[in-house]
Parts: structure tokens; sequence; C-alpha cells
């Protein structure tokens, strides 16, 4: 049970994903582009942590999904690990959203659905690229789309090296700007993923 008042305003919520769904979409009208953009840190075995943008592209139920290359750097931190956090933060709104948690491949219909719904020309650079490698030259990787055009065609299957990862929350905390630097901050922590239950707690600022 929570020691700190309930969440109000525009922290009122039952449910946090259908909390950052809202924040999300105020965020969609107000943001010049990529609201759903987020800084997502991994952290290598031997604890050296890593940070690069990904967009985010479902909130589902209980989940935060993105899409990469398997074969990444970023891939290959969180199949060692099983952990990642992200942040999300609008400018023009003046609030961030944290999370952290568990990390698991989907791989599977919602991956294939999520790529076919991509333009052709970056379902083929999803082919071309060898992201995170080093590239001879900007030629090299024009001439590997060329080839993987020729060879794959107008309709490509999601290549095996692409798809999402799911992000299952164990906190995900609302945090929005007050005068003064008295921000206004709400931690929603589960014990894990699988648990139904959260806690909320006002933090200090
Ligand atoms: C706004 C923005 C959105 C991006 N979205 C993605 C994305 O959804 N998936 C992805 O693989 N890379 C995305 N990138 C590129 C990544 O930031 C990064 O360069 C790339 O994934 C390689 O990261 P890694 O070497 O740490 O694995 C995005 C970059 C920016 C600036
Ligand atoms: C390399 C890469 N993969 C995937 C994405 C995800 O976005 P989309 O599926 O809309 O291309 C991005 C977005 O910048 C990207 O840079």
């Amino acid at each position: 049970m929570s020691q700190t008042e309930a969440p109000s305003g525009k922290f009122a919520a039952t449910d946090p994903f259908a909390l950052v769904r809202d924040w999300l979409a105020e965020a969609t009208a107000s943001e010049i582009n990529d609201p759903n953009a987020i800084a997502l840190a991994t952290v290598s075995p031997e604890g050296l942590p890593n940070v690069r943008m990904v967009l985010l592209k479902d909130i589902e139920d209980d989940a935060f999904v993105f899409y990469t290359n398997y074969e990444s750097a970023k891939a290959g931190e969180i199949l060692a690990t099983g952990k990642a956090a992200f942040v999300m933060h609008w400018k023009s709104l003046r609030r961030q959203v944290r999370v952290r948690g568990l990390v698991e491949k989907e791989d599977g219909p919602a991956a294939d659905a999520y790529y076919a719904s991509r333009s052709l020309a970056s379902r083929l650079g999803a082919w071309a690229s060898k992201q995170s490698r080093p590239l001879k030259s900007r030629g090299a990787l024009m001439a590997e789309v060329a080839k993987v055009t020729a060879l794959k065609g107008p309709n490509p299957p999601r290549p095996p090296h692409w798809g999402g990862f799911r992000i299952r929350p164990v906190e995900i905390e609302f945090w929005a700007d007050g005068a003064h630097r008295l921000h206004d901050r709400f931690r929603w922590t589960r014990a894990d993923p699988s648990a139904t239950e959260w806690e909320v707690a006002r933090l200090n600022p």
C-alpha cells in the first residue's frame, strides 16, 4: 500500500498503459515530429550502458513494442540481459514517461504484420542493412539494396534478422514539469511483469 496521495488531474488513471496512450495522443497533436520516439537504454553484459532512439510502434494492454535488427548492438545487449529501459520526452508538453522492464522477442504474426505495413523501400532496407556493423561505403549499401531488390521482388518476406521486442515493464514513471523545478512525479511499480497489481507512489521532484 502506497504511503502517498493518489494520482489526480493529468496523472489520474487506473491503468498506466492507458495513461501512456493518452499522453502520447496529446503529444501527437503538439509535437513537431516523431511523438513516439523513445530513448532506449540497454546495458552490456559488463554493465556499460548504451542508449539510442527508436520508435515505439505499439502500446499493448501490458507491454510496449518496437522493431529493429536482431543482429544490432541493442539486440545483442537485450538478448544477453533480457532487460531494457526507455524514456519518452515531449518538449511541447513538458512531460516525460520512463519505463523499465524485461524484454522478449516479438517475431511472430505481429512482427510479420508490422513488417508488411512498411514501405517497400523500408522492407528492402531491412534486408540490405547489417545494422550496427561497419559499412565500407554508402555505395556498398546502395549496391546491397539493388541486390536484394532484384532477389526479393515486390513482396519480400520479413527477414529472420528483423523483428520486434516487447518490453514488459515493472516500473512506469509519469513526470510533468512544475514551476520552480517543483515537478510532479508518479511512479507505478509491480513485483514482476506478470503481476496485475500496481503500486503507485508520488515522488519528490
Ligand atoms: C527518431 C529516431 C528513431 C529511430 N527509430 C529506430 C527504430 O525504430 N528501430 C531501429 O532499429 N533504429 C531506429 N533508429 C536508429 C537507432 O537510433 C540506431 O542508430 C540503430 O538502431 C542502431 O542502434 P544500435 O547500434 O545501438 O543497435 C532511430 C533513430 C532516430 C533518431
Ligand atoms: C533503422 C530503422 N528501423 C526501423 C525504424 C522504425 O520505423 P519504421 O518502421 O516506421 O521505418 C526506424 C525509424 O527511424 C529506423 O531508423
